[in-house]
């Protein structure tokens, strides 16, 4: 199931994967928090008239990512912009 050749490896790679589990359930969390934050920031931008997207935002919110994590940091911004505010 680890894919480990010895006993040793084995319980490394099975104290690691709970760690990451733990670090996985704390990221998901964050991640909830994130959209009820920007939930919060979208409603009241609608309820004062304006759009639920700002793009010019977006591209800052790119940018951080971008910059902390290279390329795939793009990534994976777009899929966290898309959990906060759906698909545009
Ligand atoms: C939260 C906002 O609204 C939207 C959601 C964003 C986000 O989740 O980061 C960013 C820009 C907007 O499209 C905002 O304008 O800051």
């Amino acid at each position: 199931m680890t894919g480990a050749r010895t006993a040793e490896a084995a319980d490394v790679i099975t104290g690691a994967r709970e760690r990451i589990d733990a670090l996985d359930d704390r990221i998901i969390g964050l991640i909830q928090e994130r959209a009820a934050v920007s939930a919060v920031i979208q409603e009241a931008r609608i309820s004062s008239g304006g759009r639920r997207v700002n793009l010019s935002r977006e591209m800052e919110v790119l940018g951080h990512y971008r910059e902390a994590l290279g390329k795939p940091g793009t990534t994976l911004a777009m899929t966290l912009l898309e959990l906060c505010r759906g698909r545009i």
